[in-house]
């Protein structure tokens, strides 16, 4: 069935949401607008709890640009007049004829032997005098007179910049509290620190005996933008240093990622117009008559399947050629030469996105949209012969991430969707790591999503992950699994010593993240050194936080730790999915060395126990100490002891967050294909390893109590004077 017919069927006529236009649309300075759109924050300190609201909430179904109003059904989203009257002012106002019904459309855009234009477009009409066009040369007064060797001079300084742009960058955006958020008062529990690249989330959580308490996660990115910042930031930060390197054969990614509501949308949109002024700037400036021109084509991938959103949803065909290149049969792409004209192009095909009511939000997107800017030059300047691929840039809104979790919905065609897109969103960022990691094999067919987007991921590529994150108390789970997969992505790259760096200590923090008692925490993010979460680094010679900044632990009872991971996951994760992929060669191995990879928390245990010995035998040599020496050696017991009952905890936390991770890979490998008895054999023999580590654990335990309990009989002997 067709998709918006089954969305409709299934939710009613109320339940479609056309996605309507956000009014912060290409608005210069990032259009967050705070007195009609969202609350101002106010610093509660976890670095903005926002309270009070400031004004209406902001709505998306803001009509703006010509499209239909309303929204509510699905004529006003197909119906054959206004799509003509949308393609009629498109071309008309461009000049451009009608897209061929038949035109190729291949996503191979180096074969694209493109019908589109008749003529030669006039060169940009918004240029210089626009302030919107920062890039390379920002405008003077006289911005529409300057120097063309100005702007060169600016440009090849550019390049310089550019020259070094990261293989993949991975960006995490927070968006403001919104109105029915604050309402329900809901808390701010993201806190990033100005100037740094880092974030926190506190999560709170209940003990056995319900006692709450807040534990803290760090994470590490390449940039971490708070809800202050604008869209323009967001643009210099991601796509901007692309831009020139387009023109240089670079195919490059840029692509949203988060849970529904958390601003994919928001932050997505004005990119590509923001990119094609930059584009058109270049072209206008820095490669002037040198036959360049520049292409959008916007589709989507809905269920597995493609629909060109440019095309009244026509659907597409995938085939690939003999040279392995990936063509979108049927793919309409337009030649533009105006922003305007993308800005009417992208407003179109937003308005025909699928989106659709699910348990997780009112207009949640279902599909993955992917624009893309081709820049194509005419060889020798002559429009009679096709014109080749130079740089592609793709924008890919990503469906909600936590579409596949929506179990409230029992629809078994929204299951399925939810398990389309887990299954594209960890194909996706295998590729990605794959591709970083300069591996041989790109996992290109993993999904329909990453076959796509193929040709992107070869050759000189460029990746930029936006992660959106929601600030509320109640999206924390999402968000922490937004910032996991985020930390996925780059965690194991290859290019990137520094950003090692960062996830090596953004590890060593998350392992010693807090859990404390609620009433403990401060309200200063960043307050002073006596802010028990301010301590968490501190950690003893075992990398593990000390006694007190850790969870109270006089108990050693197992108490599961639904979601928080004191373990940093990526890691973990990494080390089983790279063990996955061997499953059916080689499964013994691989419950081996997942064995081998939490073994050394146990060899530690040894050493210490082998130290502990050594020093418990050695209180126990004969001496002529006093009273005041062996007062000092209990202070050395305590300590060990306390050493001891950390690294237990430590331990604990470990395998129940390693159960977690596990848990949760499980679920995402059984949607991504069935490899049936062997997968369950699998699983089977993970469940063994782990059970025999919590064994252990409680062993540990055991010969703990049995240490207490010779050192309490040594104390007394002592203090006797035996
Ligand atoms: N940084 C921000 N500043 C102000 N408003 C924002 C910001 N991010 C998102 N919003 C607002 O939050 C709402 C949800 O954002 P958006 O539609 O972009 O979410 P989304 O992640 O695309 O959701 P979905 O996956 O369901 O499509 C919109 O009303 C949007 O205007």
């Amino acid at each position: 069935m067709h998709a918006v017919g089954r969305q409709m069927q299934r939710s009613g006529s109320t339940s479609y949401h056309q996605r309507q236009l956000s009014d912060n649309f290409l608005e210069p300075g990032g259009g967050f607008n705070k007195n009609n759109k969202w609350v101002q924050s106010q610093d509660f300190g976890l670095n903005g709890y926002n309270g009070g609201v400031q004004g209406p909430r902001y709505s998306k179904n803001v009509q703006k640009g010509g499209i239909a109003s309303g929204g509510g059904n699905q004529s006003s989203l197909t119906s054959p007049s206004m799509s003509r009257s949308s393609s009629m002012r498109l071309y008309g106002s461009s000049g451009l004829a009608s897209p061929n019904e038949n035109s190729p459309g291949l996503f191979d855009l180096s074969s694209f032997d493109t019908e589109l234009l008749s003529e030669a477009l006039p060169v940009p009409s918004k240029c210089l005098d626009d302030p919107q066009l920062h890039l390379f040369a920002k405008p003077t007064n006289d911005s529409r007179c300057m120097p063309e060797n100005n702007l060169q001079k600016s440009s090849s300084a550019e390049k310089d910049r550019t020259s070094n742009v990261a293989k993949i960058k991975v960006v995490v955006r927070k968006r403001p509290l919104n109105k029915r958020e604050v309402a329900k008062t809901e808390e701010d529990i993201i806190a990033i620190e100005s100037n740094t690249n880092s974030l926190s989330v506190h999560e709170k959580k209940f003990k056995v005996d319900l006692t709450e308490y807040v534990e803290r996660h760090e994470f590490f990115y390449d940039a971490v933008l708070n809800e202050n910042v604008s869209n323009e930031e967001v643009y210099s930060e991601t796509v901007e240093p692309i831009i020139p390197i387009l023109f240089e054969r670079t195919k490059a990614t840029c692509f949203a990622y988060g849970q529904t509501g958390s601003g994919k949308t928001y932050t997505m949109q004005p990119l590509p117009l923001k990119a094609s002024q930059d584009i058109f700037r270049l072209m206008q400036y820095n490669y002037r008559n040198q036959g360049y021109q520049l292409y959008v084509s916007f589709f989507e991938i809905y269920g597995g399947k493609l629909f060109d959103l440019l095309n009244d949803r026509k659907k597409l065909c995938m085939r690939e050629d003999g040279k392995q290149q990936v063509c979108i049969v049927g793919l309409q792409e337009f030649r533009v030469s105006d922003v305007d004209i993308i800005k009417e192009l992208i407003e179109r095909g937003n308005a025909t996105r699928s989106t659709g009511t699910t348990g997780a939000n009112e207009e949640s997107s279902r599909s993955h949209a992917i624009l893309q800017l081709a820049i194509k030059k005419i060889a020798d300047g002559k429009e009679t012969k096709p014109a080749r691929l130079v740089g592609k840039l793709s924008f890919i809104d990503l469906a909600g991430s936590e579409r596949g979790a929506d179990t409230t919905d029992n629809d078994k065609q929204t299951r399925m969707e939810g398990s389309e897109i887990n299954k594209s969103l960890l194909a996706l960022k295998e590729c990605i790591r794959a591709l970083d990691n300069d591996q041989g094999h790109i996992p290109f067919r993993g999904s329909k999503l990453t076959e796509v987007l193929r040709d992107s991921f070869v050759g000189d590529s460029r990746t930029v992950m936006i992660s959106c994150i929601s600030p509320n108390s109640g999206s924390c789970e999402h968000t922490l699994n937004t910032l996991r997969y985020a930390d996925r992505v780059k965690s194991l790259s290859k290019g990137t010593s520094s950003f090692r760096k960062d996830t090596l200590s953004s590890s060593l923090n998350i392992r010693s993240s807090t859990a404390l008692p609620l009433s403990s925490v401060s309200t200063t993010a960043s307050g002073s050194s006596d802010n028990p979460i301010e301590v968490a680094n501190v950690s003893n010679r075992f990398g593990w936080p000390k006694k007190s900044e850790m969870e109270p632990s006089e108990s050693f009872t197992f108490e599961r730790v639904p979601n928080g991971r004191v373990l940093e996951s990526s890691s973990t994760s990494q080390v089983f999915l790279d063990k996955y992929k061997g499953r059916i060669e080689s499964q013994g191995d691989v419950v081996e060395d997942y064995y081998e990879h939490y073994k050394k928390p146990c060899e530690q245990d040894n050493q210490f126990q082998t130290r502990n010995a050594t020093q418990t035998n050695a209180k126990h040599t004969p001496t002529s100490q006093g009273p005041a020496k062996k007062s000092h050696s209990d202070e050395e017991v305590d300590a060990i002891l306390q050493e001891e009952n950390d690294l237990v905890n430590a331990h604990r936390k470990l395998i129940e967050e390693t159960m977690d991770i596990v848990r949760e890979e499980m679920n995402l490998l059984v949607q991504v294909d069935s490899p049936g008895n062997q997968l369950d054999e699998y699983i089977h023999k993970l469940n063994v390893i782990l059970s025999q580590k919590a064994a252990g654990v409680v062993q540990l335990q055991n010969r703990l109590g049995q240490f207490r309990s010779h050192l309490h009989e040594y104390n007394i002997l002592a203090s006797s004077g035996h």
